[in-house]
């Protein structure tokens, strides 16, 4: 069997995590093995990235050498052996996170960051690793801070203000308008259990779920 990468996007407090949960179930109900791991981290050495990254100051290139950095290693690790041994792999942000947070949000040079996409994620001549299927939950600023007001101590990005995540969601609107066929956007600004219908049904079409 073939393997099956996913990554999950959107701007902190979309609703991600909670319907990964969900989907680590129906995908190991199929029979399938299911490797759940998120970015930045996945690795030991990219959970120490990440705690820089989430937690120290610094300038908007070193943010992204960083977390192209934690993320060759989970490629190099984690990502391409599962995907290798037919494994599906549900990865809580990819390389999109990075477009969208140091791109959008930090207006850094996107031309650079194709350039760091294509040394890092790169697997043969000419072919780059990218997710099969990319969800993004779309959800308006103003209601993920709602949602994540007092759940948690904010880190440096979830204590950034809404002008940040409106930049944060174009720069996911420019991605997905280059990548059509990879990206599926999932509005967010409804029940959970809508959400997760929404979901359902897409990767029902894409013929990965049953
Ligand atoms: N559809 C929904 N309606 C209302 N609340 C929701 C919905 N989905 C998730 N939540 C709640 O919003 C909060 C954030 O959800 P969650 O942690 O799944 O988001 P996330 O995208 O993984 O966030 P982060 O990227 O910051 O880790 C949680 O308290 C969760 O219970
Ligand atoms: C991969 C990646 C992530 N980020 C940011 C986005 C989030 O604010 C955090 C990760 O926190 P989460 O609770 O696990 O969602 O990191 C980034 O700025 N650039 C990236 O490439």
């Amino acid at each position: 069997m073939s393997g099956l990468f996913i990554s999950f996007e959107g701007i902190d407090g979309a609703g991600k995590s909670t319907h990964i949960n969900a989907l680590v179930e129906a995908f190991e109900t199929m029979g399938r093995n299911v490797v759940r791991t998120r970015e930045p981290g996945g690795t030991p050495l990219a959970e120490t990235l990440r705690e820089l990254v989430l937690n120290k100051a610094m300038d908007p290139m070193t943010e992204a050498l960083l977390v192209f950095a934690a993320r060759r290693d989970h490629i190099v690790q984690v990502i391409q052996p599962a995907l290798s041994q037919g494994a599906v792999v549900l990865c809580d942000r990819f390389t999109d996170s990075s477009f969208a947070y140091q791109g959008g949000g930090r207006s850094f040079d996107w031309n650079v960051l194709e350039s760091l996409e294509r040394w890092v994620q790169v697997q043969s001549i000419g072919s780059i690793l990218q997710p099969d299927v990319t969800i993004w939950f779309d959800l308006p600023s103003n209601v993920a801070a709602i949602r994540l007001q007092g759940a948690r101590v904010p880190d440096k990005f979830e204590s950034q203000s809404e002008p940040f995540f409106d930049r944060v969601a174009q720069a996911y609107a420019k991605r997905m308008s280059s990548a059509p066929d990879r990206f599926v956007r999932v509005n967010s600004n409804q029940a959970a259990a809508d959400v997760w219908s929404d979901i359902h049904a897409v990767l029902v079409a894409k013929g990965v779920l049953v």
